[in-house]
């Protein structure tokens, strides 16, 4: 167990910093295992958080936590507050579709749908919204630009987007979460599965997709952390043990734990 009470993020980023998303007090059991217990933390609005830990420590499950994919699996609950722009999400009576159009994910491996690269993109606006098909054109083209993919595939929007290379896709995954226009975007390991390049280019990406979002990155790659989140998150064993700005993460951690993470000497 973690070796002192959670600390606060004592205004780890700028005080003019809006919360978009709140958790308090967060606890969460697949059955009867508790992943997750009394988790406290600000996502600010447009900034990246990027959160860290070694394999189990449940960055993943509260990924999963922030649009519900939870509910899809019984025996799966959580406990507390999980407030998004003020609304609890986790309560019952949470409309789990339009959450989920305001909270996107993208996975650690690409998953494009088995359909054109066009279509890949349409599918997620449809749910959501009706506009006509040349509105439809400009969204696409929008959101393929957003993630510097349209000057790569423009002539061959009706191919399958099973053909473009891993990191094409995982920038067509990311395309498809940010043409239904959300607020936050959830990315679970995102470069993992990709080569150094791509890698570099989801990184910038995302420098420029918080202008526009609010950003939560699980990653285990602890330089991607201090390269691209503007505060970064540390668990251990379902507890939250540090969470501050990157910077200060990764040069002065407060508690002997966090250091022993980031040095390597465990995880
Ligand atoms: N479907 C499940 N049923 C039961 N326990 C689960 C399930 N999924 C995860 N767990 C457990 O919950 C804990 C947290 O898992 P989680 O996947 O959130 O960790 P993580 O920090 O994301 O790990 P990793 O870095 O390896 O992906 C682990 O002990 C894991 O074994």
């Amino acid at each position: 167990m973690p070796d002192s009470a959670i600390p606060a993020a004592d205004g780890a980023l700028s005080a003019a910093a809006r919360a978009m998303i709140s958790i308090r007090g967060l606890d969460f059991h697949y059955g009867d295992h508790h992943a997750l217990r009394g988790i406290s933390l600000d996502f600010p609005a447009r900034q990246v958080t990027g959160m860290i830990g070694p394999s189990g420590c449940g960055k993943s499950t509260l990924l999963r936590i922030l649009n519900r994919m939870y509910d899809l699996y019984p025996g799966q609950r959580a406990t507390g507050e999980v407030l998004l722009d003020g609304e609890n999400i986790i309560a019952p009576g949470t409309d789990v579709n339009r959450l989920r159009s305001r909270v996107g994910m993208v996975f650690q491996k690409p998953t494009p749908f088995p359909m054109s690269i066009r279509d890949n993109i349409a599918f997620g606006i449809k749910l959501h919204e009706r506009i006509s098909r040349s509105e439809m054109d400009g969204r696409i083209e929008d959101a393929l630009r957003r993630v510097a993919l349209w000057t790569e595939v423009k002539d061959r929007l009706r191919a399958g987007a099973g053909a473009l290379s891993g990191g094409q896709q995982q920038r067509l995954c990311i395309a498809r979460t940010i043409a239904t226009r959300p607020e936050v975007i959830l990315l679970d390991e995102p470069t993992s599965a990709l080569d150094p390049i791509s890698t570099a280019r989801i990184e910038e990406l995302l420098d420029e997709l918080k202008q526009d979002f609010t950003i939560a990155i699980v990653t285990h790659n602890l330089q991607q952390a201090a390269r691209c989140a503007d505060q970064v998150a540390f668990f251990f064993m379902g507890e939250l043990v540090e969470v501050d700005r990157a910077d200060r993460m990764f040069t002065t951690p407060r508690l002997k734990r966090t250091q022993d993470y980031i040095t390597g000497r465990f995880g």
